[in-house]
Order: structure tokens, then C-alpha cells, then sequence
């Protein structure tokens, strides 16, 4: 499949180079108002291709992303050191909107898959104006989120992250829900498994693990100026989710018909995403404390969407 890529930033480049070194991809085009940007981007990602796949990648203009599959939306701006994603969404929802319908006057029937922050009500924006089914515009969401908590679950316990299938769900940031009570390792639940491991999940531990997941891009934006190598992996795994056709349950952000006692609201679940975007919401077994804060998460998303008049 060609998967087009607008916005070959930090974030938007680092999805190029997890789709083409993985091979997820026949073609990648890279397009960003930084045309010197893209082609450059493009340039060095092909020169890594030789070593491990053979995508071809190469920069274009909007007209080059006709008969793409999937279009990844990664251009906007991302956070300062101390900021947070909501603040950014003034700036990016300007941005998506000339992108979308730049996009969709050449390719008609896309996936989009959006990365750019703050990715839900950025999600919820591109789907409205774009007219698209709801399956078929993609949030990334939590799955960073979620691999995040997987990373950090998987080192207290010391097994592969792969087998510890636990979500974090809501918004893509402060308010987001990590899932504790549906959380499964290996063959039980999570915190049984933990204790039999000899690695109890005590609420100190709780607590660390809760702390990190949430602010693990502040810290990162603190060191290295933004976070990209994570969600560029993530996009990659969505991506593959969709040309594979797997039906692979991943945390990603749609709108939701009603949820949490929330109407209408763009935020992630656990979701079956295929060749068709996303089939199925499989909203996990929350204890009352998580279904709380995922309703506290949802009503946060709906005031500030709702708020957008679009
Ligand atoms: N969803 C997630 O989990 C994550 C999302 N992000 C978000 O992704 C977005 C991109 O971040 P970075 O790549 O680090 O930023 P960046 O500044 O490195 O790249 C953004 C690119 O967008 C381009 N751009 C801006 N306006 C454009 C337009 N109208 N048309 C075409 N291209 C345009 C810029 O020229 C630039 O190359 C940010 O909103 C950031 O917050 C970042 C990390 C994780
Ligand atoms: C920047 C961002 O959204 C993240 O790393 O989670």
C-alpha cells in the first residue's frame, strides 16, 4: 500500500523510517510546507532502505498522494518544555483543516491516521470536516499511552511487554485512564500474575507506574526537546494493523457514538482496527474509581470539542 505522510517533522519522519526499515509500505510520500525538509527526510530514509526492505520513499506535493491508502497527518506544532498538548490546539486545528481538504480533493476515500496534538480533538476536527465514516479517521491516541504503561509494567515484572496486553484509555494526555483492573499478563490477570512472579503490584508501585506513563513526554520534551520515536513506532503499528488487515486490538481514538456516559465524543478504547480503519470498540472491565475518570476524561474532550462549533 502507499502511505502518504504530511508533516515530515520529527514525528512524521520517524513513522516513515519504523514503516520502510519494518517494509509495512510499497511507497512512502512525504509532504510538508518545508519542501527542502521533505525531500531530504525522504532522501536519507531511502538510503536505509537498501539494508532492510525495499519501500520506496520519496517527497511530493499534495498531487502525489493520489491512490495513497492511508494518509498520516503528523505537521503542526508540538509542545514546549513545560507546556501542555491542549495548548496546541489552536495552532494545529488551523493546520488540519487546509490539510484535510488539500488531501481529500486527491484522494477521495482515505484512512486518515492522526498523530498531531492534541491528537483527540484533533481527530474529532478531522473527521467532521472531512465527511469521512469514523472508522476511517484514525486518532493514534493512546497506543503510545499503552506502550508506555506495557514498558513500565514489563520491566517491574520481567517479562516481554508483548504479553501483557493492558490499555490506557481516554484522552491522549493529563486525563488519561490507565485500565489496572482489565490489565492481563501472561496467562491471569495482571496483578495476580505479578504476585505468582514474586513482583507484587503494591499501590506504591501503582502509583510510580501511573506517575511515568502520564508524564513521560513532559520528561522526554525536558531532555531531547520532543518525544518521536515511540509514536513513530506506533503509527507504524496501526499502519500494519490496517495493510495486513490483521484485526489487531489496538488503543485508538475515534468518535465514539457514547461512552462513560458521555455522547459523541472523540477519545480511545481498546478497538479492532483492519483493512476497513477500525470494526469494533471493546470498551474493557473498569473498577468504579477508572470508570469515573474515564467519564471525568470524555466529559473534558466533548466541552473542548463542542466548544470548536464545527
Ligand atoms: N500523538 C502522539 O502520541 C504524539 C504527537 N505528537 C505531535 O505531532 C505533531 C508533530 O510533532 P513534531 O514532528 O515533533 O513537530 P515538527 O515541528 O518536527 O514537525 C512538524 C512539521 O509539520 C510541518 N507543517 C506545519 N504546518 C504545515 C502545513 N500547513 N502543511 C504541511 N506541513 C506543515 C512543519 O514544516 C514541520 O516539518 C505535534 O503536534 C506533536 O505534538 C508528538 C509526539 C507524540
Ligand atoms: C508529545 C506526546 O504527545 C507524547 O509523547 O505523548
Amino acid at each position: 500500500m502507499k502511505i502518504g505522510i504530511v508533516g515530515a517533522g520529527m514525528v512524521g519522519s520517524s513513522a516513515g523510517f519504523a514503516l520502510a526499515i519494518a517494509g509495512y509500505a510499497n511507497e512512502i510520500v512525504f509532504v510538508d510546507k518545508n519542501e527542502a525538509l521533505a525531500v531530504a527526510q525522504a532522501e536519507d530514509i531511502s538510503h536505509a532502505v537498501p539494508f532492510m526492505s525495499a519501500t520506496r520513499v520519496r517527497a511530493g506535493g499534495y498531487a502525489d498522494l493520489a491512490g495513497a491508502g492511508i494518509v498520516v497527518l503528523s505537521a503542526g506544532v508540538g509542545q514546549r518544555p513545560g507546556e501542555g498538548r491542549l495548548e496546541l490546539l489552536e495552532r494545529n486545528a488551523v493546520v488540519i483543516r487546509s490539510i484535510v481538504s488539500e488531501i481529500l480533493a486527491v484522494v477521495p476515500d482515505p484512512i486518515l491516521l492522526v498523530a498531531a496534538n492534541p491528537v483527540d480533538v484533533i481527530t474529532h476536527i478531522a473527521a467532521k470536516i472531512s465527511g469521512l465514516p469514523r472508522n476511517r479517521v484514525i486518532g493514534s491516541g493512546t497506543i503510545l499511552d499503552t506502550a508506555r504503561f506495557r514498558s513500565l509494567l514489563a520491566r517491574h515484572i520481567e517479562i516481554s511487554p508483548q504479553s501483557i496486553p493492558a490499555f490506557v484509555i481516554g484522552e491522549h494526555g493529563d486525563s488519561e485512564v490507565l485500565a489496572w483492573s482489565g490489565a492481563v499478563a501472561g496467562s491471569a490477570d495482571l496483578i495476580s500474575f505479578a504476585a505468582q512472579l514474586g513482583k507484587p503490584i503494591t499501590e506504591d508501585v501503582r502509583k510510580a507506574i501511573d506517575h511515568d506513563v502520564r508524564n513521560a513526554a513532559y520528561k522526554i520534551i525536558e531532555g531531547k526537546g520532543a518525544t518521536y520515536y515511540g509514536i513513530g513506532a506506533g503509527i507504524a503499528r496501526i499502519v500494519r494493523a490496517i495493510t495486513r488487515d490483521e484485526g489487531s486490538v489496538l488503543s485508538v481514538s475515534i468518535h465514539t457514538d457514547h461512552v462513560a456516559g458521555v455522547d459523541n465524543v472523540t477519545l480511545s478504547l481498546p478497538r479492532v482496527v483492519g483493512a476497513r480503519g477500525v470494526t469494533a470498540d471493546l470498551l474493557p472491565d473498569l473498577e468504579p474509581s477508572e470508570q469515573q475518570a474515564l467519564t471525568r476524561s470524555a466529559q473534558m474532550l466533548k466541552e473542548l470539542s463542542d466548544s470548536l462549533h464545527i
